[in-house]
C-alpha cells in the first residue's frame, strides 16, 4: 500500500472511524475539529446517489471540502451505480480509501486496476445479502473488504449479526486482510465485531447522536479493547 495516509489508518487498526451522515453539515469545520480533537484517526464518508441506494447524502464537493478542512485519511465509501466511473473524480476531490459494492458492478477486477492506478487504497462492500464469495477471488488485490451489517443507504438501522460470520469466515481465509465493519455498530455490538475479527469500526449514530461525542468513542474504543482477540 503505497498511498501514505492508508498506510497510517491500518497502522492505526483498531481503529474507529465516524461516519459522517448524522454529523451537523451546517457546523462541518466544527465537527471535524472536535473529531480530530478525540482522537479520531480517519472519517467515514458515505456517498449514496439514489439510484444504488434509495437515499441521496452527497457527493464530490463534500468530500473535498473535508479534505481541505483536514489531513485525516478519508475513507469513501460509494453506494452509487458504476463506481469505476466516479473513481477518477473522488481522487481528485481526495479520497484516500474508495470502497465500492459488489452489487453495484458487472466486472468487478477493472473497477479494482482503476481505483488501484489512481493510487488510492481499494475496497470491497458486501450487502447483509451477499456472500463472501463475490469477493474471494480478488483478496489479493484490494485493501479492505467491508462488510454491512445493515442494509446500505440509511444511518440508524439495527445490526444484522450476519456480519459477524462473515468476519469470521474473511480472517479465516485470510489472516493479515484488513476487514472494515459499518451499519449499527454501538456498544452493544463493537465487542462481537472485534472478537469476529473486525479492524475498522464505522460508526454514525452512536457518535452523532450523543452530546458528548469524546465519551462516547472512548466508551467504544474501551469496548474494542476488552474484546481484543489477541489479548488475553
Ligand atoms: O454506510 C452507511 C449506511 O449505509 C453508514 O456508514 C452507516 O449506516 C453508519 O451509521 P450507523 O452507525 O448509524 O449505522
Ligand atoms: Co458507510
Amino acid at each position: 500500500m503505497t498511498n501514505p495516509r492508508v498506510k497510517q489508518l491500518f497502522e492505526a487498526a483498531p481503529a474507529i472511524l465516524p461516519s459522517l451522515l448524522q454529523c451537523d453539515f451546517g457546523n462541518l469545520e466544527r465537527e471535524v475539529r472536535r473529531l480530530e480533537d478525540d482522537g479520531c484517526q480517519g472519517l467515514h464518508l458515505d456517498v449514496m446517489d439514489g439510484v444504488f441506494v434509495p437515499n441521496i447524502s452527497y457527493g464530490m464537493p463534500i468530500v473535498d471540502a473535508i479534505r481541505k478542512l483536514t489531513d485525516l485519511p478519508l475513507d469513501v465509501h460509494l453506494m452509487i451505480q458504476d463506481p469505476g466511473g466516479y473513481a477518477q473524480a473522488f481522487s481528485d476531490a481526495g479520497a484516500d480509501l474508495l470502497t465500492f459494492h459488489v452489487e453495484a458492478v458487472d466486472e468487478i477486477a477493472p473497477v479494482i486496476d482503476n481505483v488501484r492506478s489512481l493510487n488510492m487504497g481499494t475496497g470491497l462492500v458486501l450487502n447483509p445479502g451477499t456472500a463472501i464469495d463475490a469477493v474471494t477471488p480478488f483478496l489479493d488485490q484490494i485493501d479492505v473488504v467491508l462488510v454491512m451489517s445493515v442494509d446500505a443507504g440509511f444511518g440508524g438501522q439495527a445490526f444484522n449479526p450476519v456480519a459477524i460470520d462473515k468476519l469470521k469466515a474473511l480472517r479465516a481465509i485470510k489472516p493479515d486482510l484488513i476487514l472494515e465493519i459499518d451499519g449499527g455498530v454501538n456498544l452493544g455490538t463493537i465487542g462481537s465485531c472485534r472478537e469476529a475479527g473486525a479492524d475498522l469500526f464505522v460508526v454514525g449514530s452512536a457518535i452523532f447522536r450523543s452530546s458528548d461525542y469524546a465519551a462516547a468513542l472512548d466508551r467504544l474504543r474501551a469496548e474494542v479493547q476488552r474484546h481484543d482477540p489477541h489479548s488475553s
